[in-house]
């Protein structure tokens, strides 16, 4: 196929579906809301726009439950959002506050989630796509680790393309379960705790948080991006559906599964670096630095092995040049230089920019 023909504004004939309409109103007298984007277990996230400058956004709404003793977590996330500020590939928070009751958080709008993009993609992701999300993944985990916080809620959902000049930036979003691991007061990091289970998602979990080593630290998140990666290699993983008669039998079964045979083949399907990636996350020590910079040369390792290279190079109509990899059918996944380095990705397709909720 001409690479020169694919338009990036073609209208979906997969993804135009009707949007999920919210009343419309107004949050802080300027922001107009219009339709819903998602749902989270604290509330419900909604596009709005400036109505003076047209800007889009997120607002990210939670009301207080009728319980006052029930957790609130929105104004801790936007502490979060605070501490992570200005790095690209985390959506800025423009305003965090209450308006009329209502905890609110309003950021900037992210796109597609990497499940999505797959399911675009007729449900497979190359290992050389994969391998560039790696690479963009953990330059994220590590911005956020460097602040001295850990997300522990790595899922595929809580990472996003960008939005219109962003479509070429992976975003790493939703921080309602992070929290710091260096106590500020003493710069050290925070001490180890055994016994409580089940925090984040565990179908990434690592396994330590499913034997009750559940204090989790740096390890355990690049461990969970492990388990996504291998997630959005392979389609599925081998404890997703297992059967228990508790929530408790069953955390502790698939913890078992990943620490057993299921994932020894499940790594015997991968690439060789995926062992190597694991072997690392699982040898650190608790309050060990993981060694960022190994695990992104293993992403880079593969794409080499895959026959990508620097001379790959594609001229576009726009003038611009970058080098990519083809995805199944239409798609392409997209490396675009900046300088001489590997900056940014890019979905360039007929269908990409319609890939968001709506
Ligand atoms: N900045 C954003 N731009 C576009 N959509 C967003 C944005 N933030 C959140 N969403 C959408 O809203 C959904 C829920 O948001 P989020 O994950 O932040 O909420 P949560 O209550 O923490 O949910 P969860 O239970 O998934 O942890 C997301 O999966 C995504 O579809």
């Amino acid at each position: 196929m001409q690479l020169q023909n694919l338009s990036v504004h073609h209208p979906s004939p997969v993804l135009e579906r009707t949007p999920i309409r919210v009343k419309e109103f107004r949050v802080c007298g300027m922001y107009q809301v219009t339709k819903l984007l998602g749902m989270g277990s604290f509330g419900n996230v909604s596009s709005a726009f400036h109505v003076l400058t047209g800007s889009e956004v997120a607002i990210k709404m939670e009301v207080p439950s009728d319980t006052p003793t029930a957790p609130v977590v929105l104004p801790y996330e936007a502490l979060v959002y605070n501490l992570l500020r200005g790095h690209p590939g985390i959506p800025s928070c423009k305003w965090s506050g209450i308006d009329r009751g209502s905890h609110i958080l309003i950021l900037d709008q992210v796109g597609a989630n990497p499940q999505q993009l797959r399911r675009l993609c007729r449900g497979e992701f190359s290992l050389k796509t994969v391998a560039m999300l790696a690479v963009e993944m953990l330059d994220r985990i590590e911005f956020v680790h460097s602040r001295g916080v850990i997300l522990r809620d790595i899922k595929p959902e809580n990472f996003a393309m960008g939005v219109g000049e962003k479509s070429d930036m992976v975003y790493l979003f939703d921080f309602g379960l992070a929290k710091l691991y260096v106590d500020p007061s003493t710069g050290t990091h925070i001490p180890f705790r055994e016994g409580r289970v089940g925090l984040g998602t565990p179908r990434y979990a690592s396994y330590n948080v499913h034997f009750g080593r559940a204090e989790q630290g740096r390890r355990d998140d690049l461990e969970a991006l492990g388990n996504v990666l291998l997630f959005l290699l392979h389609g599925r993983l081998p404890w997703q559906g297992v059967y228990s008669p508790s929530l408790e039998a069953k955390l502790l079964r698939m913890g078992e599964m990943k620490a057993g045979p299921a994932f020894r083949d499940l790594l015997a399907r991968s690439p060789v670096e995926f062992t190597t990636y694991f072997d690392h996350c699982r040898g650190l020590k608790f309050e060990d630095k993981p060694n960022y910079f190994l695990l992104r040369q293993l992403f880079g390792q593969i794409l080499v092995k895959e026959g990508w290279t620097e001379n790959t190079r594609f001229d576009w109509e726009d003038g611009s040049s970058h080098k990519g990899v083809l995805l199944p059918q239409e798609y392409k996944l997209d490396i675009r230089f900046t300088k001489n380095d590997v900056s940014t990705l890019q979905y360039v397709g007929p269908y990409i920019h319609y890939a968001q909720i709506n």
